[in-house]
């Protein structure tokens, strides 16, 4: 029995039994049970890529129901930082943890079906349709030969599909082969996939990478309506203004975190400079942030 349902048993009155005037409801006299949000964090994680330790006594939390955007230079870990928090690369020391547990306490299954998983520059079936591309998402459970989902087809697992679809917007070419999508479709093809399977969590490398800025806008106008639906997304990210709408910002520099915390908060020049070795503006405009690198004019 898990304590939910004990405490439904307790609650419970039974049914035509009246209460004596002074006594009052027991529910009255406990407090209501809150749910600690979903998590997905990391202590002192520290995680090889070949023979470099690419990420280095990182701590950091990803809570469910926020865009978090990992960011920082090129090779400063933040796909092997991904990587590790999807179970994918084992630590050489610290751990993850989802909802308090330990990753490396969780089945493939579990985590299969708790974190989703949208790599860099992720290539799609030539050939396939959408609509079965997007299906594919629903294969926690594993497939057969490739093609027969293990756990048998159910209409929820048909509905998730359609629902994928439309909250990527990508009903419309569901009937279409992918190779005749542009390269922003594709994407979007992709992150319907991931959300098939109805993740606690949604990981993305570099998902608005050869993006076009109307692309990478509703992109993250999408992640930001599953953040707000309830879902932790998080996503490595280089552009900082799109970065800047994300809830929270974790800034890497050679494996280390350089600062964290909100847009504001590590947005500031000081730890531009520290990170990227720029000197840069950050302006506010219409409560947004806005960083604007100094760029040499040349001679
Ligand atoms: N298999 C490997 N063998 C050796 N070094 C590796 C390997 N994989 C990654 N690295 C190194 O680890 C460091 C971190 O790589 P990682 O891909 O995590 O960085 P990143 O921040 O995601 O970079 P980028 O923004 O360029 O994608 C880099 O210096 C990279 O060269």
């Amino acid at each position: 029995m898990t304590g939910d349902e004990g405490r439904a048993d307790r609650d419970e009155q039974p049914s035509g039994a009246a209460l004596p005037h002074h006594a009052s409801p027991i529910t009255h006299h406990l407090p209501p049970i809150t749910h600690p949000p979903a998590l997905l964090s990391c202590h002192d994680l520290s995680v090889k890529a070949g023979s470099l330790l690419a990420v280095q006594n990182v701590s950091a939390e990803f809570p469910a129901g926020q865009l978090s955007a990992i960011i920082g230079p090129n090779g400063a870990g933040k796909s092997t930082l991904m990587r590790a928090l999807l179970g994918l690369d084992v630590p050489t020391s610290g751990e993850v943890r989802l909802d308090g547990r330990p990753l490396a306490a969780w089945t493939r299954r579990e985590r299969a079906a708790k974190l989703a998983y949208l790599a860099q520059g992720e290539a799609l079936p030539e050939g396939a349709l959408v609509r079965d591309v997007v299906a594919l998402g629903r294969g926690a459970g594993g497939w057969l030969w490739g093609l027969l989902p293990l756990g048998g087809w159910a209409q929820a697992d048909e509905d998730a599909v359609t629902q994928a679809l439309r909250r990527t917007d990508t009903e419309q070419f569901a009937e279409r082969p992918v190779q005749s999508l542009s390269g922003g479709e594709r994407q979007r093809v992709s992150l319907a996939r991931a959300l098939a399977a109805d993740p606690q969590f949604l990981m993305l490398d570099e998902p608005t990478n050869h993006l076009d800025l109307g692309y990478a806008a509703d992109l993250l106008t999408a992640l930001n309506t599953e953040a707000a639906g309830g879902m932790g997304v998080v996503a490595v990210l280089h552009d900082l203004t799109l970065a800047a709408q994300a809830d929270r910002l974790l800034l890497l520099h050679a494996g280390r975190v350089l600062a964290q915390g909100t847009p504001e908060e590590v947005l500031t020049p000081a730890n531009l400079h520290a990170a990227y070795g720029l000197q840069a503006e950050v302006l506010r405009h219409n409560g947004r942030l806005i960083v604007i690198p100094e760029v040499g004019r040349g001679k």
